[in-house]
């Protein structure tokens, strides 16, 4: 069974729901959090991460993706007041004081990063489907200090094949997370210890 509804499309998404829940799980978002995500398009990060937040800031630099955002926010019982709805290209509409930032779009990530370390945001985790983005992905983070983790991973569903079970793999997908505000949780010696030194 999904767990949220996206009665309305937009070609850039969704994010896959076993993406979503890797990426929620990093993000580690409670009550306490204002949570900021880059890059809405249909609404289904956001609305799942309006369920643990207690304030959601979605930006989507697109007028049509994020009027898609609004409206699967709607199918989902979700409303106007649970989540602010900023139409703007990132870092331009960037809250300074977030405690979670999830980059879904990629565009101008780099002063994205920049504007994160200098507001300090505890947890920052970008999703990157192609590999010389999260090549650049991964060095802009370790160039900051605030590179945690590196995954890569990818999903497989199951349908049936002649009585027996098949697999349909998604794409892969590479997940980088860190935090600007927490020093203990940064830097090389962390990211060594994550598996992802260049050693
Ligand atoms: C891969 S889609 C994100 C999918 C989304 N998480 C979902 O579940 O539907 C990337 C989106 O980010 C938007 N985007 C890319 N860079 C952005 C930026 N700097 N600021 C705002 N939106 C951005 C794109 O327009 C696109 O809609």
């Amino acid at each position: 069974m999904p767990s949220i509804r996206l009665p309305h499309d937009a070609k850039a998404g969704p994010t896959k729901p076993e993406v979503r829940a890797v990426t929620l799980s990093k993000l580690g978002l409670t009550p306490a959090d204002h949570f900021v995500e880059v890059g809405s398009c249909t609404g289904a990060v956001t609305i799942e991460a309006a369920r643990r937040a207690g304030r959601v800031t979605a930006l989507e630099r697109k007028p049509e993706r994020l009027e898609v955002t609004r409206k699967n926010l709607a199918a989902n019982d979700v409303g106007d007041a649970d989540v602010e709805l900023v139409a703007a290209e990132a870092p331009e509409g960037l809250p300074d004081d977030a405690d979670a930032l999830f980059l879904g779009g990629s565009r101008n990530f780099e002063a994205v990063l920049d504007h994160a370390v200098e507001t300090d945001v505890d947890r920052v985790v970008m999703n990157v489907s192609r590999l010389e983005v999260a090549g650049r992905a991964v060095e802009a983070f370790r160039d900051r200090g605030i590179l945690d983790e590196v995954a890569q991973f990818q999903a497989s569903h199951g349908y049936e094949l002649a009585g027996a079970t098949s697999f349909d793999s998604d794409n892969p997908v590479y997940l980088v997370a860190g935090g600007a505000g927490d020093d203990e949780g940064s830097g090389d010696e962390d990211a060594e210890a994550s598996g992802v030194s260049d050693a």
